[in-house]
This record gives C-alpha cells, structure tokens and sequence, in this order.
C-alpha cells in the first residue's frame, strides 16, 4: 500500500493544491443541492474522517507528524477557503433571493440572525425593527430565508389550499424522538395524525371537559384569596402556570400534576422552560440547533421527553371514567407505546400549558397598566349570572367583550410570537403584488408585526378590547392579519379549549378581585425577562390583589 502511495502521481495527487480548491467548489455544488441542515453532524464528522485519512497518508510517505499536519491543514484550508468563498459570493450577489433587501450580514449567514437575538432574546422585536428600517413587508432574514408581513400573503402561505409545506426547523428533535402531530413535515402523515386530534377537541369532546377546566379555575381562585389574604404582592404569572400545566394533566393525561395545590414553581416547569432555552438562540438556525442536540444534547430536554413518556405510560395503564384527550389519541389495541405518541405528549404539554399561561400573564398585565380597561370588564362581567358564586364555562360562552380583552390581548402579545416556519413548493409562490417568492424558500410570518400593523389595526398599539365588539369595528381593518393560533391545516388545535380556559379564569378573577401591579412595579420583569423559544418564556407578573366587598 504505502508502495502504491509512493507513487509520483499519488504523492502530487494527495498534496495538490488546485485539487483541494477544485473539490471545494465541487462541495458546493452539492451542497446548494437538497436539505443538509440536519446532516450537520454527519458532514463534519465526514470531514473529520476525510483530513485525518490525508494526514495518515503522508505520514505513510513521510514519517512527520508535522509534516502530516502540514499537507492536511494546508489541503483543509484550501478546501474550506474555497468552499467558504464559493457560498458566500454566491449567496451575496447571485442567490435566487438576491432581489430582497435585508441586512447583507443575513444574505451570508443566519449566524448573523444572532446579532438580533441577543441581548434581549426576543427575535420577533428585531425583527420588526428590520421591517422598519428597510421599509419593506418582505425582508431576507437568513440566506434561504424571508420573514414576510402582509396580510394578502397569509392565504398563499398558511391557507387551507397553500402549497407551502413545514421547514427543516420542525425536524430538531427528530432523531430524539421522532415526529409529533405537529413536527411531522408529511402532509399525508400529519392529515392522518390530526383526525384523533380534531375528534379529541370536537365539540362534544369539549364539553365533556368543561366540568374539570370549572374545577381547576375554582382551585385557582381559591389558592388567590388564600394568597391575597396574607401577601400583598402575588406572582400570577407562576398561579397561572400552575393552572394550566393542571389543566393539562387532567383533560390530557386524567391525572392532576398537583400544582395549584402545591402552589410553588414545580421542578417541571424549570425543566420545560430550561429545555427551550436552546431554542431562544438557535431557534432560527436549524442546522446549529441540530448540531447542538446532536453533540452537546440538551439534558433538559431529555429529562423533560423522558417525564413526557413516563406520564404517558402511567396514563396508558388506567381506564378513565371520563375522557381525556389521550383516549382519543391511544389505540387500546397497542401493545406498546407507538414512539409518535411519545412525541405526542410532549407536544399537549408544551403546546397547552405554556401558550395558555403565557397569554394569561399578558392579558392580566394588560389590565394592570389599563384600569379603566378592567373596571370595564369588570362591570360587564358582574352582570353576568350575578347570582352564582362562580361563572362557569356555559355563562361566559357569549360575553363579547370578555372575548374582546381575550383577542385584544393575544393580539398584542401572542405567546408564538415570531410566527412558524413554512416552506416554498419548488416551483414557488406568487404574491397577489405579484411578487414571486423562489422554491424551497423558508418563510416566518411574525405574528407580533402583523398584528401590531396600523394598516391593519389602526392605532396599533393601543389596548383596546372594543374594536373586536359592536363599539368600535372600524378598528379592525384585516382581519386575517390577525392568527395567533396560526391558519390553515395545521393551525391550533387546541385554540376553542385555550379560550375557555382564558374566558374562566379572567372573568372569575376580575369579579372576585381588584387587581393593579405590585406595590414599587410596574410589570417591568415581563416587559424585560420575556425570551422568545418560540412560544414564550414569559417574565415574572407581580400584582396586588384586592378581594372585593360583596365578593360573589
Ligand atoms: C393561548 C393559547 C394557545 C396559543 C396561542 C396556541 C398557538 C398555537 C400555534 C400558533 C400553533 C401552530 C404551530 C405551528 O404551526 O408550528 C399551535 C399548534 C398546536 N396547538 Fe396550540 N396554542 C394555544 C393553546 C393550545 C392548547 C390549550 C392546546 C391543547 C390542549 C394546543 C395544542 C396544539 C397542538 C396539538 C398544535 C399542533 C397542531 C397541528 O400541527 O396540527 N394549543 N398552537
């Protein structure tokens, strides 16, 4: 062997240069090709290989660690030098999204999309600001990638009929636990998959867990009054967590978690939190998200899958007398667990505890800084069943301006507020402006931007739970940009039970107490703590909770 490397032509072969350069071209070529980006980890690992196989080679021919070292590294940086040259011109000056303004920084490299992560981690905000600056609905985020804000998009996008399809950012967690319902980027697959899960939220099924949302907001403002009589700061925006991770267990699992009885920050509510840190700063760079879990791994992230799992189990074993969500999800005649379902129970946790406590917490800051606001609904909600001790899911089912606050507040601050990531068919999509939008382009739709945009509600920033009622209409002028649950196929399942649970809980607590933020605050911690990992990690809301004279 070493005799057939010693060869003149091997030894110019393995120590050309122009070969090295040539073949970071040729890398490119194949690189600007396909999906790569949860691949990371196999093509470092390839070229780790390939320049440790080089530097063995010449040390077979010249018995020099250095000099291996040399021919190796010289040939590697060539290789990347060429490779590195040859993308970055590319993406610069002749990439099919060339046309679109945005930062040059993000023409190169989504790297740069961390610039506008930190130091606040909440993307959606720089993001805006970068709509802003380029005067444009459409900018280039990232090399393959767009954020748009136009309300005429959102059919052509996320319609029922859009060719788009989920991006790579959904398949993070692939190879840990293979797809849920909501990562599976197989449209058939997921049509399939989310047939359970529209029946597990039908309107009978919905009704079937009114009486346990009921119990579970009457334990809620029970723990307020105990805490409201002994403190006069309460953090509701932990009560509200545990509300909803309760709320959870019970409708998904026919378990409690305990919490609003425990009444502290439950280790699974760090976990879960902890577990989407990565997402707050790779949130936007699939490949590096990848990378990371796939080297370094998120310890979180496993313990709260293995929690996931475990829950699941346990649910498995038992015959609920009522339904829950999983009994439409199971298959009794499964012997095991099928591992999509695994995937399944982390997606109800996350998705219907975390979102729900997240809008509560900005709805209830909301009327903390509005008072007029809440003395509003409060009037309007003490006329309702003015007789009963606690309203329940039927009474507040047609209480317009309760469900104004509930809109208005999502639409200032919706718990996934840098939107979701959608794919261009390869042949593309046109725009109604016309504007044409290349294949296998990633589009974001900031939810925050779009509805926070004065063409399409007026005075955009203003608290106002009238222009969704009778009061004040004019102050809606598209509707459509307003999508908080997404739209289209895969659009939020679980959005009629979420507004059941918000409707229950604001009006209970704004007919049992005053509320106004704590003594010396001002809601500053949420304002400032908030971090996007795509849904919200919402910052502390401290209140001063006053129970009412004549409290029903
Ligand atoms: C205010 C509360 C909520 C908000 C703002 C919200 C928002 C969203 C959004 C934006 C999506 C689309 C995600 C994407 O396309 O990547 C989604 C999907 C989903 N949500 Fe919600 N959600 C909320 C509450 C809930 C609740 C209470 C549940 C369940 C009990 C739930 C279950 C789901 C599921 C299963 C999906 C995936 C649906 C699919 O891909 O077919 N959500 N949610």
């Amino acid at each position: 062997m070493a005799q057939l490397l010693r060869s003149t032509q091997w030894e110019a072969l393995i120590r050309s240069k122009p070969l090295a350069v040539g073949l970071g071209f040729v890398s490119h070529l194949i690189l600007n090709n396909g999906e790569w980006d949860h691949s990371s980890h196999l093509i470092c690992s390839f070229w780790i290989v390939v320049f440790g196989a080089l530097a063995a080679v010449e040390y077979t021919l010249d018995p020099s660690i250095v000099g291996a070292i040399q021919v190796s590294g010289t040939a590697a940086a060539l290789y990347f030098g060429s490779l590195l040259t040859s993308i970055l011109i590319y993406r610069a000056f002749f990439h099919r999204l060339r046309k679109f303004p945005g930062p040059f920084g993000n023409r190169l490299t989504k790297f740069y999309s961390l610039k506008h992560v930190f130091p606040n981690f909440r993307l959606y905000e720089n993001i805006e600001k970068l709509h802003k600056e380029y005067n444009s609905d459409i900018i280039r985020t990232g090399p393959r990638e767009l954020s748009i804000i136009s309300a005429d998009a959102i059919p052509i996008v996320h319609g029922a009929m859009s060719k788009c399809k989920k991006g790579s950012w959904y398949d993070a967690t692939k190879h840990i636990e293979g797809s849920s319902t909501h990562t599976t980027r197989s449209k058939l697959d997921h049509k399939e998959r989310r047939k359970a899960w529209d029946r597990a939220f039908s309107t009978k099924s919905l009704r079937e867990y009114e009486p346990r949302i009921n119990r579970h907001a009457y334990a809620l403002m029970t723990q307020l009054k105990e805490q409201a009589s002994t403190k006069t700061s309460v953090r509701i925006s932990d009560w509200v967590n545990y509300y909803s991770f309760d709320v959870m267990g019970d409708i998904g699992f026919s378990r409690s978690f305990g919490m609003l009885e425990k009444g502290k920050e439950d280790e699974l509510i760090t976990l879960l939190h902890k577990s989407m840190e990565p997402v707050s700063i790779f949130g936007h760079l699939s490949w590096g998200l990848s990378l990371l879990l796939r080297t370094l791994g998120s310890p979180e992230m496993m313990q709260f899958m293995a929690w996931t799992s475990k829950v699941l189990r346990e649910r498995k074993k038992i015959e609920p007398k009522e339904n829950d969500i999983f009994s439409w999800l199971l298959n009794p005649e499964d012997e095991d667990i099928p591992l999509q379902l695994n995937a399944d129970s982390r997606l109800l946790i996350v998705a219907g505890s975390d979102t729900t406590a997240a809008s509560l917490t900005w709805l209830f800051y909301e009327l903390c800084k509005n008072p007029d606001a809440f003395r509003k609904l409060q009037k309007i909600v003490d006329e309702i069943a003015p007789g009963k001790s606690f309203l329940d899911a039927e009474d507040l089912a047609n209480c317009p301006h309760l469900d104004g606050v509930i809109n208005e507040a999502m639409r200032l601050h919706p718990a996934v507020p840098s939107g979701v990531q959608r794919e261009t068919p390869p042949e593309g999509i046109t725009l109604p402006d016309q504007t044409y939008i290349p294949g296998e382009t990633l589009i974001w739709m900031p939810m925050h931007t779009l509805q926070r945009d004065a063409r399409y509600f007026p005075s955009p920033l203003t608290f106002m739970p009238e222009r969704w009622t009778d009061e004040s209409p004019e102050h809606i002028v598209d509707k459509r940009a307003y999508m908080p649950f997404s739209t289209g196929v895969y659009n939020c399942v679980g959005q009629k039970l979420a507004i059941m649970e918000l409707r229950s809980v604001t009006a209970n607590l704004v007919r049992t107490f005053d509320m106004q933020f704590a003594d010396g605050t001002k809601g500053d911690k949420v304002e400032t703590d908030t971090r996007d990992c795509f849904t919200l990690n919402v910052g502390a809301l401290d209140v001063r909770l006053t129970p009412r004279d004549g409290e029903k």
